[in-house]
């Protein structure tokens, strides 16, 4: 069931990461524990573990991205059940699953959903006002202008 965009502070936030780019999401996912302390964290099967490892917290796993991880995400964004997502994916290696990587992508822009593909962007979003429940309501919500627009495709 489509949900709009939550207007708590504590964000739903999706991390994932290909292999050659696991230790840079990890090192910034350190430097940043205590924001990230505040918020619920989704990830695939393999970033999840190394977070879970390295942050000493609870982390929401899903399968590993090759055998569906990235559409389980995106379908959790089709839902509106993940506010932000972290995805730093390799731009120097083909993956065996490059479809469903584009498609993740695809989905994650069709939904509006805010996505951040390399450490300075992910370090704008962490550290935006927006993050914060009282300019997050302030914003127009997209979600029922995107439903409509696709529905009445
Ligand atoms: O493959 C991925 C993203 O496309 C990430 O999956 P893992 O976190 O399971 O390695």
């Amino acid at each position: 069931m489509l949900t709009s965009r939550r207007i708590d502070a504590r964000k739903r936030i999706a991390l994932v990461a290909h292999d050659n780019k696991k230790k840079d999401l990890i090192d910034w996912a350190e430097f940043n524990k205590v924001v990230l302390a505040k918020h619920e964290l989704i990830a695939t099967g393999t970033t999840g573990k190394l977070l879970e490892e390295k942050l000493d917290r609870p982390v929401k796993r899903l399968l590993s991205g090759p055998l569906g991880g990235d559409q389980q995400i995106g379908a959790l964004i089709a839902v509106g059940e993940i506010d932000v997502m972290i995805f730093f994916w390799d731009p120097m290696e083909a993956q065996p699953h490059d479809s469903d990587v584009k498609a993740l992508l695809r989905v994650a822009i069709a939904w509006n959903c805010i996505v951040a593909c390399d450490r300075s962007t992910a370090d704008f979003v962490l550290t935006s006002p927006l993050m914060q429940s009282d300019y997050a309501a302030t914003l127009p919500d997209y979600t029922e202008y995107l439903k409509r627009r696709i529905e009445n495709k």
